[in-house]
């Protein structure tokens, strides 16, 4: 089974918001539906891509939001304009990304760094591990020293990436080195305030899907609430670990406060392929239109190890996975009664979200345009 659709079966996401550049600047503020209503483009948090040419930019955004295969990334052409990609996948993974060409110059006038940069929730900068990167430090420290400027808030998140080529020893070596330098570059010019982060990662495995949604994590101002949320549910529960996913990216939005360790991580990510899969192919009616993934949605999967994987759905965009033992899932009646807890907690969290958002002149603003 594969979990890979063409592009254009993408049930959310919308692509292809390609302007050229420089005219890309200057752009009116678009709507878009999604389960809160209706959301100005402008008024998404923007994640802004950078990095030397052919360092994987496009083959992040395709992989990770409109599920193209790894290898078919092989064949994709030089960005040479830069891509504006509204994800609206679920309620609260709704922002903006923008893919900008390799090859571009922060001192070319056309370049408007205040409105690039000014609106930027996260900037990744994306780094050919592959590769000699001594280039690609150089243009680190410009962009950064460049966008901190113009916005002190960004999150800037360094994606050492390509890491599928390497040994071990030479992802940590490549990961001391960056971070060193990197670090080194920006306190001898004296700006020892901002903050990097740094992730190793690869399209071809679910490297990028976790580095992503720590990104995505830090642009979501209710974390700390699922988070607690999360806590409450396993600790109340006997549960081990849990994510809450949005299923089209496959994006956790949050997990318990407990470390991730990437074995789970992946397993949670293949349930969610697993159930969309065998929905798809025995779940959906004939005579009446439906989706593979719904309320009824609910998989609980036995390892031959004692672990259970149990998923549930919280709402149209997002699921609960979790990691338990076989002898804790005997109480399964109180896993469900705690789940219904949860499930209606978030739904709260959702309401105050909406109920804010329409308060605000800007949504309703973006609401009331044609
Ligand atoms: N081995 C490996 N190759 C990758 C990975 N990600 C991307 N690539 C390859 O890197 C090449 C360049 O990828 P692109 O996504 O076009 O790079 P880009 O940064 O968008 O390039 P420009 O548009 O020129 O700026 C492609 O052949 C991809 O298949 C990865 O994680 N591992």
């Amino acid at each position: 089974m594969s979990s890979y659709g063409a592009e254009s079966d993408h049930p959310h996401g919308s692509y292809s918001v390609v302007e050229s550049f420089p005219d890309a600047y200057d752009y009116g503020p678009g709507e878009e539906e999604g389960a809160l209503g209706s959301i100005g483009s402008e008024s998404k948090p923007r994640i802004v891509l950078m990095g030397l040419r052919r360092s994987g930019k496009s083959s992040i955004s395709k992989v990770v939001f409109h599920k193209l295969s790894p290898n078919e990334t092989l064949f994709l052409e030089s960005t040479s304009k830069v891509v504006k990609d509204d994800i609206s996948n679920s309620s609260f993974v709704q922002f903006q990304i923008w893919d900008f060409p390799g090859q571009i110059d922060f001192f070319d006038p056309a370049f408007d760094s205040d409105h690039i940069f000014g609106g930027c929730g996260a900037l990744i900068f994306v780094i050919d591990a592959q590769d000699d990167y001594r280039d690609a430090l150089v243009r680190l420290h410009q962009t950064v020293t460049r966008a901190y400027q113009v916005n002190q808030s960004i999150k800037f998140e360094v994606f050492i990436h390509k890491v599928d080529g390497l040994t071990d020893d030479r992802k940590i070596e490549a990961q001391r080195d960056i971070h060193q330098h990197a670090t080194e570059d920006l306190s001898d010019a004296g700006l020892e305030g901002i903050h990097l982060s740094f992730y190793l990662t690869s399209i071809y495995d679910h490297s990028i899907f976790e580095a992503f949604s720590r990104v995505v994590q830090k642009l979501i101002p209710q974390l700390p609430t699922l988070e607690n949320l999360l806590n409450i549910l396993i600790s109340n529960s006997g549960i081990e670990k849990a994510f809450l996913f949005d299923v089209v990216s496959k994006i956790y939005i949050a997990t318990d406060s407990s470390p991730v360790d990437m074995q789970s991580y992946e397993l949670c990510c293949d349930m969610i392929d697993v159930v969309i899969d065998v929905s798809c192919i025995y779940g959906l009616r004939d005579d009446v239109d439906g989706t593979a993934y719904d309320q009824h949605s609910l998989s609980i999967i036995r390892l031959n190890n004692g672990t259970i994987l149990y998923l549930r759905e919280v709402n149209r965009f997002l699921a609960l996975v979790c990691l338990l033992r076989e002898d804790v899932f005997e109480r399964q009646g109180l896993i469900e009664y705690n789940f219904h807890c949860f499930r209606e907690a978030i739904q709260e969290v959702f309401d105050i979200r909406r109920k804010a958002m329409m308060a605000t002149p800007s949504s309703a603003s973006a609401r009331d345009s044609p």
